[in-house]
């Protein structure tokens, strides 16, 4: 049998949909699996800062499209990029082992958060990492920054550009092969994580072969951890451009702790809240996100996502 799946063109999407391939491949030994590439509306607006294009599924939809179509099989996507709403028809089949979720400063003289100089420019496009950054350093200067991340490196590293410091994942520039310019890797306590960081949802059409095939590849501890994150999200509003960040850790003790945060877009509020689950039904997962989000409106969430739309 053979098998489709589709990418976006960059580089990161095309490494993380070999990677998926390659575990299709090896939990299926009869099994043939194609790669094709798509473009889509996010890739071919590089000029405008993604808050401003506003709009959820920029990155999705033409890969939605193909996938209904039967063109494609499955799309593989970062997972903080994909809405939390499946549309019709369409599902996260699969939830691969996350990678490394925290997010790292890439600064050309190798400044850390501590280091960098009183009124330091740094560069970022979220919202989230924005306000958790001015949170702790109110003086610095938080500009811009788009591009596919090879571009966002060169960047930041040019001794004529503005920035002395951009944000980036860590698992996105340890898939591209350039761990060697991270200056340092943030703690979820100086910038929690956009939910779904790290990990990558496997979309697919919500039929019963599309996700047998997927089941062998997906990783459980990883699923709950990321559909607690993602819980959260949705029941704040959703969508990748509103300043919420969340974090799920399975403890030694098998439960898990889901920390959430709900900032002011200029750094000047920030809203932490915590809570455990166990991890034996991913129901769980979903209400503790639920739960947690209400803990946040309570603790006066709605205004910020409210100032930030
Ligand atoms: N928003 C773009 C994006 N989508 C996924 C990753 C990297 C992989 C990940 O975070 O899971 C990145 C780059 C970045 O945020 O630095």
């Amino acid at each position: 049998m053979t098998v489709v799946i589709g990418t976006r063109g960059s580089q990161l999407a095309r490494w993380q949909t070999n990677r998926v391939q390659e575990l299709l491949q090896a939990a299926h030994a009869d099994l043939q699996v194609e790669v094709t590439v798509i473009t889509t509306q996010g890739d071919r607006v590089l000029d405008t800062p993604l808050p401003l294009l506003g709009g959820k599924g920029l990155f999705t939809a033409e890969l939605e499209a193909e996938l209904h179509s039967g063109a494609i099989d499955y799309a593989v996507h970062s997972l903080k990029d994909l809405p939390t709403d499946d549309p019709d028809g369409l599902i996260v089949g699969a939830i691969p082992e996350r990678a490394i979720p925290f997010d790292v400063l890439v600064s050309r003289k190798g400044h850390t958060l501590d280091t960098l100089p009183e009124k330091a420019t740094v560069g970022t496009s979220s919202r989230r990492r924005a306000a958790q950054l001015l949170h702790q350093r109110p003086d610095l200067h938080i500009i811009d920054v788009r591009g596919n991340i090879d571009t966002r490196v060169k960047k930041a590293l040019d001794d004529e550009g503005p920035y002395d410091a951009i944000v980036l994942a860590q698992a996105g520039l340890s898939r591209l092969g350039m761990d060697d310019v991270i200056s340092e890797v943030l703690s979820p306590q100086q910038m929690l994580p956009a939910p779904g960081q790290g990990a990558l949802g496997i979309q697919c059409r919500n039929e019963p072969e599309s996700l047998q095939t997927l089941a062998p590849i997906h990783h459980l501890e990883t699923a709950m951890a990321v559909t607690a994150e993602r819980a959260f999200l949705a029941a704040l509003g959703g969508g990748c451009s509103v300043p919420v960040a969340a974090y799920a850790l399975k403890q030694p003790n098998g439960m898990y702790d889901l920390i959430g945060r709900v900032c002011a877009v200029d750094g000047s509020m920030l809203i932490e809240v915590e809570t455990k689950f166990t991890g034996d039904r991913i129901e769980n997962a979903l209400h503790a996100g639920k739960e947690l989000a209400e803990q946040a409106i309570d603790r006066g969430a709605g205004p910020l996502l409210e100032a930030a739309e």
